[in-house]
């Protein structure tokens, strides 16, 4: 009897021990990064859930928030992972730029680091693979080669206004933008004319019937990119496994497993949706790559696309087949898509949506592009773009300040580090906030107000302001490849609209507009406005 009793206590004994162990453990894992950075100042995370409980009630303001509390470098957890936020323009120089050989990757979150369709990308490879990549890219997007690429981006986008823009009609202009911007970067990226914002003018560029092949899957293509970019989400509305990953990052892949055999899981679609576009890229790439070798002739202005640069380069040496697999060249096609239509869409539409708001603005816009000459009668060049729109240029900058696509840039660091006092060892995940610059009065007076001229380069708010205060293109060696080709493309857009048209508010739109956190920012309502035809004979 007394050693009954006594095995059952041992038996308790053991059990509440075990049961400690496994809550010491439990807690161990969840606060361990929080630990390494816990000098860092920031609010007092809630277990699990971290800071995300703030991004829910703020949405994107909640840096600018916690920049004003806790000072330019502060700590804010999604879940169990810190990020700590750098919100000043100097110590921004230092990340991107200054001590970049400790950085010189970004940190994955969860919706990436489940996406292998992503992971393959310039976006999110390391290292060497990363600079040997991006050394074999970077020339598409030189100058001389982008002032080739005019002609194929005024054909797309003469044809999205002809197609869509009637006079007093109502337009979703986000739609129509993210139509156009996915035409543009389509030609730019596979010579390829996917027809999205109105019916193709011309054959596509690959003969035959691989061409009617390649063009009826890239316009499968571009639906299921739409789902697999809005699928990519940072607050708690995406798949079931990314949000478990962003928790309890250990139970993301085995969760995923599971979830990909269910019916119906968001993660099985995803997985689905990434899977055929994984196989249609690599359709398109093999088109291209069993094209003749030697390629007919290109018209005058028929400047090389980004594939088939890629696809010369990996031709050139054994290396650079090896670095250039199927896997990343896909990857990399893909992503081109992905980063050059969602975040150039919605910095046209921001633009079109302040300036229909502010007749000033508009006013000024229309005398500087009418001054340019009669509409039709030529398309501007390069250097036309670069001298003669001083104040487009001005508009273009603040309308990228006043809704910042991408209001977070990540890196993670690779071995210790200081920035801004605070000592980060490696593996640190450090995020430089653009968003939150932009809305620092110190840089930038009257922050909420929509005033271009405070890009007036002879201002003294120009003159005066911190060089890196503006960084919508992220800073660094590592900074947006696509810059001047989101830049010509929206130049070129805007004078072509508004030699045109004019637009005006809806009153069927939702005001004011929200955002939705995705990997980049989108609005959570379309942009809705009124067409006027400025001129009733055109
Ligand atoms: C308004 C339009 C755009 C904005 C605001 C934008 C913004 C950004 C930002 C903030 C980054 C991160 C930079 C950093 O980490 O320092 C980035 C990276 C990148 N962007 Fe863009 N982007 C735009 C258009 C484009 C276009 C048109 C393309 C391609 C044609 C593109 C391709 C890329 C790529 C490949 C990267 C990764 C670069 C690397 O890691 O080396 N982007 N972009």
């Amino acid at each position: 009897m007394e050693m009954g009793k006594i095995l059952l206590a041992m038996e308790e004994y053991t059990f509440t021990f075990l049961a400690m162990a496994v809550g010491f453990l439990v807690v161990v894992y969840l606060y361990e990064p929080y630990w390494k950075v816990r000098h860092v100042p920031g609010p007092v995370p809630l277990p699990l859930i971290g800071h995300l409980h703030l991004l829910a009630k703020h949405g994107p303001d909640v840096f600018p928030v916690l920049a004003k509390k806790h000072g330019p470098v502060f700590r804010f957890h999604v879940g169990r992972q810190p990020l700590i936020i750098v919100a000043d323009a100097e110590l921004c120089k230092e990340v991107g730029i200054k001590k970049f050989k400790s950085m010189p990757n970004r940190s994955l979150p969860s919706p990436i680091a489940n996406s292998p369709i992503h992971l393959k990308g310039l976006f999110a490879t390391r290292d060497s693979r990363w600079s040997a990549m991006r050394n074999i890219i970077v020339s598409v997007y030189q100058p001389s080669h982008l002032a080739g690429l005019i002609p194929a981006m005024d054909s797309c986008i003469r044809r999205a206004a002809a197609a869509s823009l009637g006079d007093g009609e109502e337009v979703v202009f986000s739609d129509l933008a993210l139509s156009l911007a996915t035409d543009v970067i389509g030609q730019a990226a596979f010579g390829a004319d996917f027809g999205l914002s109105g019916k193709p003018p011309a054959p596509p560029s690959v003969d035959g019937g691989a061409a009617a092949a390649e063009k009826s899957a890239s316009s499968e293509f571009i639906n299921m990119h739409i789902y697999s970019t809005t699928s990519l989400k940072m607050d708690m509305s995406g798949s079931l496994s990314t949000i478990a990953g962003t928790f309890l990052p250990f139970l993301q892949k085995p969760l995923r497993q599971v979830l990909l055999r269910l019916p119906g899981s968001a993660d099985r679609e995803i997985t689905r949706v990434n899977g055929e576009l994984r196989r249609m890229m690599d359709a398109i790439v093999a088109t291209r790559a069993t094209a003749s070798p030697a390629p007919a002739p290109r018209p005058p202005h028929k400047s090389k696309d980004f594939l088939s640069v890629v696809l010369a380069a990996r031709e050139s040496d054994a290396s650079t087949r090896e670095l250039l697999s199927p896997d990343y060249l896909s990857a990399l096609t893909y992503e081109h898509l992905l980063a050059g239509s969602a975040t150039t869409a919605f910095t046209l539409s921001s633009l079109v949506y302040l300036v229909a708001n502010h007749p000033e603005v508009e006013d000024k816009l229309l005398r500087e592009i009418d001054a340019f000459g009669p509409h039709d009668d030529r398309v501007p060049t390069a250097d036309d773009l670069q001298t003669k729109f001083p104040y487009l240029d001005q508009v273009v900058k603040e309308s990228m300040r006043f809704f910042m696509v991408s209001p977070l840039v990540a890196r993670e660091t690779s071995e210790q580090v200081e920035i801004g006092g605070y000592a980060l060892p490696k593996s640190t995940w450090v995020w430089m906030a653009p968003g939150v610059l932009a809305k620092d009065p110190v840089n930038f007076a009257e922050p909420e107000v929509f005033r271009p001229e405070r890009f007036d380069p002879a201002g003294d708010e120009q003159r005066r302001r911190h060089p890196y205060a503006f960084i919508p293109f992220g800073i660094g060696p590592r900074v947006c490849i696509g810059q001047k080709f989101a830049l010509q493309e929206i130049k070129l857009a805007v004078i072509h609209l508004y030699q045109r048209y004019v637009f005006r508010h809806s009153p069927t739109m939702e005001s004011p507009l929200e955002f939705q956190f995705g990997i980049v920012l989108n609005f959570k309502h379309d942009v809705k406005l009124r067409v006027v035809k400025r001129r009733k004979d055109c």
